[in-house]
C-alpha cells in the first residue's frame, strides 16, 4: 500500500535529503519535505516538531527525521504525543519498530549510516506492518509512561 512521509532534518542530515526523496518515492510513495531548504545550521527540535505535528494531523501518515546522529531529533520528536520515533541503524531495527513498536517516524544519522543502509531501511520500514497482538497493549501504555498519567 502507498504511504504518505513527511521529511525534515537539521544541517547535518540535509546533504543526504533529496537522496532519501528519490528512495521513498522509487518504492511508491509520496514525500513531503519540511525543510529546511539550505545546510545553514538549524535546530533539529525544530524541524523534529514540524514534522512530528504534520504526523500527528494526518492521520496514517508517516515521517523521516535526520540529523547527524539521529539521536536529538527521535528524542525531541517522542515528545509530541502519539509520536513514535525510531532511530535505526540497520535492516533489523527498521523492521522490527514496524512490527513491534508501530513507529510512525523513521529517524537516523546522516553521519552513521551509508546510502545502502538507509535504501534498505526504508525499504524494510515501508513494507513491514505492524503486528498487533501482544504489542499492541505495550504500545498503547507508550502513552501512558508521561507524568501524570495513570499506569494501571
Ligand atoms: O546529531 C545531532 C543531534 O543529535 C545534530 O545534528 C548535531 O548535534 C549537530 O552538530 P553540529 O552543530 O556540530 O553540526
Amino acid at each position: 500500500m502507498s504511504k504518505k512521509f513527511y521529511i525534515a532534518t537539521d544541517h547535518a542530515g540535509f546533504a543526504i535529503k533529496d537522496f532519501v526523496k528519490d528512495v521513498v518515492k522509487n518504492f511508491g510513495c509520496e514525500i513531503i519535505d519540511l525543510g529546511p531548504d539550505s545546510d545553514d545550521r538549524v535546530d533539529y527540535p525544530d524541524f523534529a516538531r514540524k514534522c512530528a505535528h504534520k504526523v500527528i494531523e494526518d492521520e496514517g501518515s508517516f515521517g523521516i527525521l535526520i540529523c547527524g546522529t539521529g539521536i536529538g531529533i527521535s528524542i525531541a520528536a517522542n515528545k509530541v504525543p502519539g509520536i513514535r520515533a525510531a532511530l535505526c541503524h540497520d535492516t533489523y531495527t527498521a523492521k522490527l519498530t514496524r512490527m513491534h513498536n508501530d513507529a510512525n517516524i523513521l529517524c537516523f544519522g546522516e553521519r552513521v549510516v551509508g546510502k545502502g543502509v538507509i535504501e534498505d531501511m526504508i525499504e524494510a520500514f515501508i513494507n513491514t506492518e505492524f503486528e498487533g497482538g501482544r504489542h499492541a497493549d505495550r504500545v498503547e501504555k507508550i502513552e501512558g509512561c508521561s507524568f501524570g498519567a495513570d499506569l494501571g
